[in-house]
Formats: C-alpha cells, structure tokens, sequence
C-alpha cells in the first residue's frame, strides 16, 4: 500500500539557523505516528512545512499520491490535510456549536457545492450534531467557547479539525496541560471519529504518545534520529542519550 504522506528529503533554515536537515517520513492511511524529541528539535518547524504555513528550502511532501508543496494550506486542508495548533485559534465570543458550523461548512461547500446551498447547511449540522454526540459535548453546545473549561476547549479545537474530515490529521501538542484521563478521552474521540484517519502527534507526554502510536518517529536537532515501533524506538541508545533518557531521571 502506498503512503497517504511521503516527505522526502525536508530542509529548512531561518537565516543562517538550519531548522530542519533531510527529513523524510512516510505515514499510512489509519496509522497514528508520534514526533517526540526536545525543544526546539523542528517538530513544529515540520508541521508548518507539511501543511503549508512555511515553505521547505529542499525536499519534497507529497500527500494522496500528488505533490503539494505549491498549495496554500487551505488547498492542502482541503485535500484532507489538516492540523492542530498549540495555541488554539478559535472565536471565543461564538458558541462551540456555531464554531463547528463554521468549520464543517467550510467542509460542505468545498465536497457538496453541487448539491446547493440548502443541501449543504443540511450536510454540516447533521456533521456538527454526530461531532457533538462523539465527544460527549452535545450538552455544551450552546455555550461560548470562552466559557468552556481548558479541557473542553482542548476538545472543541480538535473537533474543528475534525470538522474538516481529515484523512491526516497533525495534532499539535493537543494534551498539553491535561489530565491522563482527558488526554485518553480526547486521542478516543479521533480513533472513534474514523479509524481510517492517519494521525501525526506531537506531544510531551512520553506515556500517551507510547501507548496510542504505531510508530514513534525521534526528532533532534532537526534531523530525524530513528523511525520504528514503540519498543525499539524505547530500547534504542541514541534516543535514550538524547531524549529518553533525560526524561527518566
Ligand atoms: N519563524 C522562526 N524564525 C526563526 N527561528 C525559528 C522560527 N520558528 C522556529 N524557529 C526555531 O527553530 C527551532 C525549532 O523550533 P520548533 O518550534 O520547530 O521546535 P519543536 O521541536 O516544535 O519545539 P517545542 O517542543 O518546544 O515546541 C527552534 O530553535 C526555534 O527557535
């Protein structure tokens, strides 16, 4: 089976800083691939790149058998790409159900144009009630998104993203800041969402990143230090020396 996203080769440097070093990485279709390593090893530096937000300055990413490195992000978005931020960017004045409208029509009109306005509206409010329902939040529909906890704006960001129907998904340190339990919760609303949805994770947290991913993909200063399953990536000497390690003392 090919990969659903090919990146071959990555560089890229802010002025005279190299950031990112050939990096290549290839994800599945359903797979979900942890990007674990320190700060400031290029993690997100690669997201930006993969979605679109930065330009590489070598390498090539090629998603659903294409290349698109020429797109805006919202082309690649379009195209089932889609990410995460760090920093959540939602409306904080709008209801968490007028913020997944707002995201699944975006979806509607670009798959359902044909079927006109009224199909479309009818297509993402039933999305936005299934997204609701999946993530336990149908309750808390109508409440701004400013006053929902942490834990449920973390939720409500992901299920923006979702919103789109992603077949990548980049999830950007999306339990930063939470309990096992909602970290747990939150990483089951993708999987139950659609199972074939390949899912990149970036996180901190060693426990949640080694028990949800296939693979765990080690990245250090900028280059990518080894690709493999959670027990040889957790075995391995290099990843202990430069990251591993730290964490355990
Ligand atoms: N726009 C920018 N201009 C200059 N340097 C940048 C820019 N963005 C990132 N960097 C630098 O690139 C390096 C990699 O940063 P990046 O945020 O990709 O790392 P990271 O692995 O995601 O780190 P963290 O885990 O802390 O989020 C850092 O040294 C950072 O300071």
């Amino acid at each position: 089976m090919s990969a659903l996203l090919e990146i071959s080769g990555i560089g890229k440097s802010f002025g005279a800083v190299r950031v990112l070093s050939g990096i290549s990485l290839a994800v599945s279709e359903g797979e979900t691939l942890g990007l674990i390593g320190p700060n400031g090893a290029g993690k997100t530096t690669l997201f930006n790149v993969v979605t679109g937000f930065l330009r590489a300055d070598a390498g090539q990413v090629r998603f659903a058998g294409a290349p698109v490195d020429r797109l805006p992000p919202a082309e690649r978005a379009a195209r089932g790409l889609v990410r995460t931020f760090q920093k959540a960017m939602v409306f904080p004045a709008l209801s968490l159900r007028e913020s997944l409208a707002m995201a699944a029509r975006q979806r509607a009109g670009q798959g359902l144009r044909w079927l006109g306005a009224r199909a479309c509206h009818q297509e993402s409010a039933a999305r936005v009630e299934r997204l609701l329902a999946e993530s336990g939040l149908a309750r808390h529909g109508g409440e701004r998104m400013a006053d929902l906890s942490y834990g449920e704006q973390r939720i409500a960001d992901l299920l923006m993203a979702l919103a789109l129907e992603p077949r990548l998904l980049l999830l950007d340190e999306p339990t930063a800041g939470l309990s096992q339990a909602e970290a747990e919760r939150l990483l089951g609303i993708v999987r139950r969402h659609d199972a074939r949805t390949a899912i990149v994770l970036i996180a901190h947290d060693i426990d949640i990143v080694f028990n949800h991913c296939d693979r765990i993909a080690v990245m250090h200063l900028g280059q990518l230090l080894r690709t493999g399953t959670p027990q040889a990536v957790r075995q391995d000497a290099a990843v202990r020396a430069a990251y591993l390690g730290s964490l355990a003392d």
